[in-house]
Formats: structure tokens, sequence, C-alpha cells
């Protein structure tokens, strides 16, 4: 069978073993050409291939609910379910998305992008299932990396009181995006590394299953899957939760795990079905890779595994800006502390890592209690620097406020991938911190137009006392070493005529401020240009004398405009009793999708072309 040829998951289920792997092959193959031109998610979904298809060959989607965890290794249940013809618009600006989309497919019964979700949304389905009387099985797909997560410990911790009937996969490739990290990781070796329960526990469960009795007489049973329970699922840590289990059992042999689902699909309660798998399998330089390069890769040569994106000379990504400087000032200042929440390789901190080993921590995928801990370590003296996207910074917003602001702690937060991230959309943009961060009292926010104000505002940041939060966007900038670090006075801006007769002032921030001040000396725009590099701090003193302007102003924002730099200004102007009017441009009340950045800043009409039309209507 031609993968182009599955038009839903039903076209598979004729299939012979054989012919089943066979296809596996053909999607492997497919994958890697198809990501090498798109870019993608592709180590994960590598390992998940004849997972996938023995879910669509056991379960009947859209009846049955798939939950894959984070929902990057999708990419195969989505070639089943008739998709495979719109892989050349993977991640693209109006194709389809890299994450489960409940509008792309009827077979998508879920929406993620961030970790750990899927457990606590297949116990609300289950619930909503049973209320209603219906019979379908909820069939969440966690990986060993999203297990560690806080969210998904809590889900377990309902699922295994409230036992109600729910296919668990746990897909353990023994990584998350790079190498697991924590004790659990540890137990979780023991259970794989252990001699497989399936056969014991098929045995009755199959006995139980397949048994002409009825239900009150499985039910009288109890005590044989008590016996089930202590010989086999105590040793494990699902034991521990009340859950059913069985496993480890191999990833890639389709006909095991078709063997195993159809026990775990007639199993009543919920079942963990332990599957090991190989990230990157079949793709050898993924397969070695332990860095994580392949989790998420843009276009690429699949001959040689080289990337076809270059870096331009003389600029480095804000990540690399921040962490090299956060290297150079760690080596001064022993008091200095790295902290990532599983996202070591991303946020650039492995060159830390290796230069100060006692000082560097990744967390796991656990953004909340690595903030409360930078809130420790704060509170006993140390410089404690945590690295979090800015989307996943979400999951902190309490921690931040209640456990950091709160005490005015110095913890500096680096937060990275601000604003439009491109191809991951909805669920990765960061475009909520500003406002966020901006209401909570102690805090300091602020971002760098380029590579040396990055540099001189992380200095800042460990000069002062107060939670300091810093963010910079995913991309590169220009980039040199800079001779001196100096403090910059916390909340000033600055502002910078373009001609004498300045006829309009833009406020802006960011990468934003270069990019406007050198499209008006092109275009020979008589404007002002005001760098916010805080947003909070505002700078009251300039506040004051733009608010007194009587030529238009601009603000200019590439983020969310509710609750941001420019709702900051209209609150000052007002509470100071100032009329002036401003106009704002930035992203009104709506999710963004998925595309490239300078499509996305289009569509929002945030790219500077269309600045520069709304600054000529002005003029
Ligand atoms: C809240 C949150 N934090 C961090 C991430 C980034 N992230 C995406 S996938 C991933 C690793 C997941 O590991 P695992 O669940 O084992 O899946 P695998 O990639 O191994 O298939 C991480 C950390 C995220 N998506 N959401
Ligand atoms: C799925 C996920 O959350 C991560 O893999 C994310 O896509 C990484 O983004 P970057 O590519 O910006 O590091
Ligand atoms: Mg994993």
């Amino acid at each position: 069978m031609n993968i182009f040829d599955i038009k839903s998951p039903s076209d598979i289920k004729s299939l012979s073993y054989a012919q089943l792997e066979d296809l596996a092959q053909q999607i492997r193959i497919f994958l890697i050409e198809s990501i090498a031109k798109t870019g993608g998610h592709l180590s994960s979904n590598l390992g998940v291939v004849e997972l996938t298809l023995a879910m669509h060959y056991v379960f009947e989607t859209p009846q049955d609910k798939f939950i894959f965890d984070v929902g990057h290794q999708s990419y195969v249940h989505k070639i089943l379910t008739g998709r495979a013809p719109l892989f050349t618009q993977l991640r693209q600006y109006k194709g389809i998305a890299g994450f489960q989309k409940r509008k792309e497919s009827e077979h998508d019964a879920w929406e993620a992008g961030h970790s750990s979700t899927s457990l606590s949304a297949a116990l609300g389905m289950c619930v909503a299932r049973d209320l209603n009387h219906a019979s379908y099985q909820v069939v969440p797909v966690i990986g060993d990396g999203a297990l560690t997560g806080g969210m998904a410990m809590e889900a377990l911790n309902q699922i295994g009181s409230e036992q109600r009937n729910m296919v668990i996969i746990f897909n353990d490739n023994n990584m998350s995006i790079s190498k697991n990290v924590g004790a659990m990781d540890e137990t979780f070796t023991r259970l794989r590394t252990s001699k497989p329960y399936n056969t014991l526990k098929e045995d009755l469960k199959g006995a139980l299953s397949t048994s002409k009795m009825g239900k009150s007489v499985l039910e009288s049973m109890k005590n044989i899957k008590n016996a089930v329970k202590e010989n086999v699922v105590d040793t494990s840590i699902f034991g521990d939760f009340n859950l059913d289990y069985i496993g480890p059992v191999d990833g890639h042999d389709i006909r095991r795990l078709i063997k195993v689902l159809e026990i775990a699909k007639r199993h009543d309660g919920p079942i963990v079905v332990h599957v090991l798998t190989k990230k990157g399998k079949g793709y050898p330089f993924a397969e070695e890779d332990k860095e994580g390069k392949w989790h998420g890769v843009s276009q690429f040569d699949p001959k040689t595994g080289c990337s076809l994106s270059r870096m331009p000379n003389g600029q480095k990504s804000w990540s690399e800006v921040i962490s090299s400087t956060l290297c150079d000032l760690a080596k001064d200042n022993k008091d200095i502390i790295a902290i990532t929440p599983a996202m070591k390789g991303g946020s650039k901190l492995s060159a830390f890592f290796e230069q100060f080993p006692m000082r560097s921590f990744d967390c796991g995928i656990a953004e909340e209690h690595a903030m409360t801990f930078a809130a420790g370590l704060a509170a006993s003296g140390k410089r404690p620097f945590i690295s979090v996207y800015s989307s996943f910074l979400q999951r902190a917003y309490d921690q931040i406020s209640h456990d950091v602001a709160r005490m005015d702690l110095p913890v500096v937060i680096g937060i990275d991938r601000c604003g439009l991230v491109g191809e991951d959309g909805e669920t990765h943009h960061g475009v909520f911190d500003i406002a966020m961060l901006r209401h909570i009292p102690h805090m300091i926010l602020a971002q760098p137009k380029d590579g040396d104000e990055a540099q001189q505002l992380l200095y800042t940041a460990f000069t002062q006392e107060h939670p300091f939060a810093l963010r910079y966007p995913r991309g590169n900038t220009p980039f040199h070493k800079v001779d001196t670090y100096h403090p910059v006075r916390i909340g000033s801006w600055s502002m910078q005529k373009i001609m004498e007769t300045s006829k309009l002032c833009v406020i802006t921030y960011g990468d934003n401020v270069d990019k406007v001040i050198s499209k008006a000396r092109i275009n020979g725009l008589a404007i002002t240009v005001v760098n916010a590099r805080f947003f909070k701090p505002l700078d009251e003193e300039m506040l004051n004398s733009i608010c007194q302007m009587e030529e238009p102003v601009i603000i200019y924002e590439t983020d969310m405009l509710a609750g941001g730099l420019g709702s900051a200004i209209l609150e000052y102007a007002n509470d100071h009793g100032y009329q002036k009017h401003f106009v704002r441009i930035g992203i009104d009340d709506h999710f963004v999708e998925h595309g490239s950045i300078p499509q996305l800043k289009k569509l929002e009409r945030l790219d500077i072309n269309t600045l520069c039309d709304i600054i000529a209507s002005y003029l």
C-alpha cells in the first residue's frame, strides 16, 4: 500500500503484519524526505511509526480518542488519517500544523504544543464519556519526558482514584528533547530493563476478559486482580498510582504491539502500556543524537544530514548572546547559577553547563518547580538565572508572582523565544509575557534592541536586587562582545531623531527599534524613534515629554496589544491627566496561527512596510 492511498485509518486494518512492516518503512522514508524539505519534529516521529500503526490497527478513530502529549509526534497519525499529501505544507503558512489540530481532522481529538496535558485531558474525556453512557476508548500517548511534568503527575493521581477505562501509552524512548533527567528517569530505567510482566498479566487478563462469566463474577475475582497487582504492578511507579501496567514492550515490533494493545483495549479500568521506542529510529544521524539536534530541525540534506540554514556572518542567536554573556559574568560572580526546565539545547545553555557543572541545573519539564527552585536559591543569597521560553513561562505565573516577586527576590528570568516564533504556531508564540508580568509588583521587565544592549542589560540584572525579566526573541542579532559592562539605568528609554524636523514619534522595543530606524533613514521619514527598552518601570520623564508632543505618536508592538507596552503608556497618560491620543499597532484579541515570522507579521499587519504606510498616512 502506498501512503498517499491512505484516506482513513480503516484502510490499514486489512493489512498483514508484513504489509504493515512495509508501510512502516515507507512512512520512515517519507518522514525523512519530507521533513528535510519543510523542517519539523523528526526524531520523535521516526520513533513512533510502528506504535501509531498499531494504535490505528487496534482502535477506531474518530470514535476512540487519541491524545498525543505535546503533539510533536503526531505526524504518523496525520499520515494514517489521510494527510500525507499535505506534508509539503507542514508547519507552513496555511498548511497543516505541526501538532494535532481539531479543525484539521475529525481524528484529532485534542490540541497541544505544551507538554504534559494529555492525561488530564484524557480523564476529562473519560468522565464525559461515562456520564454520557458512551463506550469509546481514550488513548493518551505520553513520553518519558512529558511524564515527568507536574501536570502529568497530578493527573495520574486522579486517574488512579477514578478508575475509568483508559489506555495510557507510555512512549519511553529514554529521551526528552535531549537526555532525560531526574530521579524518575532512573525509575523508568529500572522498568525498562526489567523482565517484561506480560506473560503473567496477559494470561490473567485474557482469562478474565474472555471468560463467559458475567461481570459480577469477574468482580468477585477481584482478589485475583489484586494478586496480579501484588506480583506485578506494585513494582512499578504506576502501581503506586493504582494503575495496571503491561510492559515493557518493544515499540518497533508491530505484531507484539498489536497483541498488547488488543489486551489493553479490553481491559477494565486504567492501564499503562509501557512501550520502548528509539528516538530517531531508522535515520542514523538522529538515532545517535544525544543533544536533541534532530528533535526539531530546519531544512536539511537527508543524505549528509547537514542543515541548509546558515547563520549570517557576525551574528549569533539571541539565546547564544545571553548564554555566552552569562558564562562571562559567572566567571567573576560565583553566585550565578543557571537553570533550565528541559531546554538546555534550545536555550543554548550547554556551554554554561560544561563550564560550571556545579552551578547548572536542568529541572526537566517543570517550569513551575524550576521557578520556585530559583526563588529558593535567591532567598539563600545565590543569583539564579532561569531561562524559559516565553510561551512555557505561562506555566510559572503563580511561582513568579507568589514565590519570586512577592518576596522581591533577585531572580533573573531569561524569557527566550518572545514574540512570534513562526512554524510552531499558536501554542508557542511568546506574545503574552509582557501582559503577564507587567502588573506584578517588584518586577522589572526589559528587552534589548541588539546584542550590545543584551549584554549590558543582563549585566545590569545582576547588579540590582529585584526580580528582573529579560525577554529576547527567536532568531539572530549582530554580535560582538562588549569591551566593558556598564549598568543601564533601570527604567530608562532612549530617543533618536531621524531628522531634526521630526513630525511623528514611534515608540517601540527590541529589534524593531533598529528596523524602524533604518527603514526611516532609507525612506527619508521625518520621525523620532523611541527605544522603550523597559516595559516596567516606564521612563516617566521621557513619557511626560512624549505625552506633551503635538505630533502623532505610534506605539508599535509585536506582541499582544492587551496589557502590553501601549496599555502601560495609556494607563500612565490617563493617570497623569494627559489628553494625548496614541496610535497602537500590535496583535489584537486572537491567537496567531503558524507560518514563517515574516509571513505572520505581514498577516498581522506588523511588518515594517505596513508600519511605514501607516506612518506615511500621518505625515
Ligand atoms: C510546558 C513545556 N515545556 C517544554 C516544552 C518543550 N518540549 C517539547 S517536546 C519536549 C520533550 C518531550 O519529551 P518526551 O515526552 O519524552 O517526548 P519525545 O520528544 O522523547 O518523543 C520538550 C521539553 C513543551 N513543549 N512544553
Ligand atoms: C515541541 C516543542 O515544544 C519544542 O520542540 C519546540 O518546537 C522547540 O522550539 P525551538 O525550535 O524554538 O527550540
Ligand atoms: Mg521521550
